[in-house]
């Protein structure tokens, strides 16, 4: 997740509203990569078992009616069909875990593929969405066991030399990050049968901009070093963990798609007694990044806290009908932003393609 405009973003982040309500801590917000996890200790002290490669190999159930229709082969682009989505929504309401969401729209965003929208108004402190955990695909995010923790140590002990960012130094969440891709992978592998196929069939593959899409073009990494660096190290990072992941699955465009939805979608989430587990949150992780602009003084809408068996997600301000739900996934510069998430800030001609003009990428060093 990075990338950035002429000058940081985040650099003078707006005053956060509000006193959280008293039973939850809050959580910032954390797609993806070690930046993004900002997570807050809560009461739960509840952690899933670690997961382990057989832990994940189930007995195959038959298919769940109604999921044959569901192809897990090909993901859509931008945004899951119709169909899937329709879904989703179901897999969302089953069961005793079900989701619990109030007055929330998964729909088409402007920002880019889908985001969520309120579809009334909700005052400052409100609860929007309850997560279970049950429903969430999640790692312990200390204490799994990878043989290979010396893969991802020369890259990131060289990235942090060169940045003065902690996106990339902390190999306890390198290798969460590739347990959580393995479990992804693992369940994906399982098609129809898998408890999480729905959901897995509406995660997207990597935005155009990801750099694991999209060969940058040349006057974009030229436009600056430390943008060519990160870049160039990001990718380093990405081709090691697509490696690490070959054994679990062959197909590359399936694993470039299980890190994107990794490292831009899972949250790291710290307990009360300091226990640690990364998380992918349906639905939640529909939420799109806060973008500030330079025509608003908005800030982000939501922020999330963690109870003892769900995320909750509540309204950072009073949010309007209509508004898209936003998080602040980190206070990133614009380069961390696209180069971890792949999301441009100042893109004018809102394509969100690559279409390389330098008034489509005014990306500076600042971080913030
Ligand atoms: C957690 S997902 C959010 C949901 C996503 N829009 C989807 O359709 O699945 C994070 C990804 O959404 C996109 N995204 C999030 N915030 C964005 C923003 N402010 N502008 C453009 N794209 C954004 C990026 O592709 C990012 O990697």
């Amino acid at each position: 997740m990075t990338f950035m405009t002429s000058t940081p973003l985040m650099a003078s982040p707006p005053p956060r509203p509000a006193p959280r309500p008293p039973r939850l801590r809050s959580g910032g917000l954390l797609p993806s990569g070690r930046s993004g996890l900002r997570l807050r200790r809560s009461s739960s002290q509840v952690l899933l078992p670690l997961l382990t490669l057989q832990a994940c190999r189930r007995s195959v159930p038959a298919p769940r009616r109604g999921l044959e229709a569901l192809s897990l082969d090909t993901k859509p682009r931008a945004q899951a069909q119709e169909q899937q989505l329709a879904a989703f929504r179901a897999w969302l309401k089953e069961g005793n875990a079900a989701v619990q969401s109030r007055g929330v729209r998964l729909q088409r965003s402007p920002l880019g593929g889908l985001g969520l929208f309120a579809q009334k108004n909700f005052p400052q402190g409100a609860v929007i969405l309850e997560v279970p955990f049950e429903k969430c695909l999640e790692v312990d995010a200390h204490h799994f066991d990878l043989d290979d923790a010396t893969v991802l140590q020369p890259i990131l002990a060289r990235a942090a030399e060169e940045y003065d960012v902690d996106a990339f130094v902390e190999v306890e969440a390198q290798k969460a990050v590739l347990a959580l891709c393995q479990r992804l992978l693992l369940e994906r592998q399982q098609g129809a049968s898998s408890k999480f196929a729905e959901y897995l069939a509406v995660i997207p593959d990597p935005s155009e901009l990801h750099p694991l899409q999209l060969r940058w073009p040349k006057r974009l990494s030229e436009q600056s070093a430390l943008l060519s660096r990160m870049h160039h190290t990001v990718l380093e990072r990405d081709n090691a963990c697509m490696e690490a992941l070959q054994p679990f699955e062959q197909v590359w465009k399936r694993r470039c798609w299980a890190l994107n939805a990794v490292w831009t979608r899972a949250v790291h989430l710290v307990g009360a007694e300091g226990e640690e587990r990364l998380s992918l949150v349906p639905l939640m992780d529909f939420m799109n990044h806060w973008t500030p602009t330079r025509s608003t003084s908005e800030t982000w809408s939501c922020f999330y806290e963690i109870a003892s068996d769900h995320l909750a997600v509540r309204a950072e301000r009073a949010i309007s009908k209509g508004e898209e739900l936003t998080l602040l996934y980190g206070e990133f510069s614009d380069a961390q932003l696209l180069c971890n998430y792949g999301i441009c800030p100042e893109m004018p001609c809102r394509t969100r393609k690559a279409c390389g003009k330098m008034s489509c990428f005014r990306i500076t060093h600042s971080g913030s």
